[in-house]
């Protein structure tokens, strides 16, 4: 069965680290790793919560040192993006992550936009560069990156907010999100995957996001969820990094089906994949498994991210058009 053409909206390219990567990585540029083998770091990625997958993922970093890296990271999740289906991806880096180990902003950006500067040809996967802002650390601190950022005409479409969400509102960051929406670049922040509802507002209503990354809490307040529909406001949803980061108890517990029932505009993604047990393709699958999710609603699905996503029209018409032939050919029993 030929995979279901989709757009990979929430990914983190760090969170693409692989465990074999990183032990190459290591030994390329000469780091002893606290693990013993691939084997024994995999055993460590038993999460309780969202900062406890944040002290590894930011610890495995530190094996990302040149351009070069950072280029094999990303054709790397390339290559198995597109075995996955994706068709089309929007990459968030955090930069700030690599500025505070010593490593210059030239080089992160510039290995991983290398990369993508080439996917099209190489993995028929069109692509576009989000910069996150980490929100726990200081937003001067942020206002200073994405000058920074725009000083060196760095290839980015949007800007993002991740890192620990709770004690850490949106309205922290309005001074840097007016600031990037001057500049022209597309607003995006996490929201509601741990924080409250009241921090999906303050995306919406201070930061005034283009799209909200998780979203998920929204059921626990049904105005908002009445604004998120009205205004057709795309949330990125990634239903395997919520069961790992305890966000919800179990994938049947997930409340992407409600959200669909609801008519909120959902994608699905796999936010960061080396570490919460799959890429976009898993997720589908699994999604699949434990809601009996016909052609149909996949499709739905697939065909929201392609309307979420910073697409030039003819593209995104012309994946549209591949989800229906796939959507088809599924409904014949031909695929
Ligand atoms: O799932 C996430 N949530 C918040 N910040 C992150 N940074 C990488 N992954 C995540
Ligand atoms: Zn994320």
């Amino acid at each position: 069965m030929p995979s279901l053409p989709c757009a990979e909206l929430h990914l983190h390219i760090e969170g693409t680290l692989e465990p074999d990567l990183i032990f190459a990585l290591a030994a390329r540029n000469g780091i002893d790793l606290p693990y013993a083998d691939t084997a024994d770091l995999a055993a460590r990625y038993a999460f309780t919560d969202l900062q406890s997958f944040l002290d590894l993922y930011y610890a495995n970093m530190d094996v990302l040192r040149t351009e070069e890296d950072f280029a094999d990271m990303t054709r790397a999740y390339l290559r198995r993006a597109a075995a996955a289906g994706v068709r089309h991806a929007e990459i968030m880096m955090d930069p700030q992550a690599h500025l505070a180990r010593g490593v210059a902003l030239e080089t992160c950006v510039n290995g991983v936009a290398g990369a993508l500067a080439t996917s099209e040809a190489e993995f028929g996967v069109s692509t576009a560069l989000i910069a996150a802002f980490l929100r726990d650390r200081p937003a001067t601190e942020a206002l200073g990156v994405l000058q920074n950022l725009l000083a060196m005409d760095a290839p980015i479409i949007g800007i993002g907010l991740d890192s620990a969400e709770v004690g850490y509102p949106p309205s922290l960051f309005a001074e840097v999100y007016d600031r990037a929406r001057g500049a022209g670049l597309k607003c995006i922040a996490h929201a509601g995957e741990e924080g409250p509802p009241a921090y999906i507002w303050e995306a919406l209503d201070v930061l005034r996001v283009d799209r909200l990354d998780h979203g998920i809490r929204c059921m626990e307040d049904e105005a908002l969820v009445e604004r998120l529909v009205l205004d057709r406001v795309p949330l990125t949803v990634c239903p395997l990094s919520n069961v790992r980061l305890r966000a919800v108890d179990t994938l049947p517990a997930h409340p992407l089906p409600e959200m669909l029932a609801r008519g909120l505009n959902v994608s699905v993604n796999s936010d960061d994949p080396a570490y919460f047990g799959g890429y976009v393709d898993d997720n589908f699958t699994a999604l699949g498994k434990a809601f009996g999710l016909g052609a149909d609603q996949l499709a739905t699905l697939a065909g929201n991210s392609f309307r979420s996503a910073f697409l030039d029209a003819g593209r995104r018409a012309a994946l549209l058009a591949e989800v229906e032939a796939w959507r088809a050919a599924e409904q014949a029993g031909t695929a």
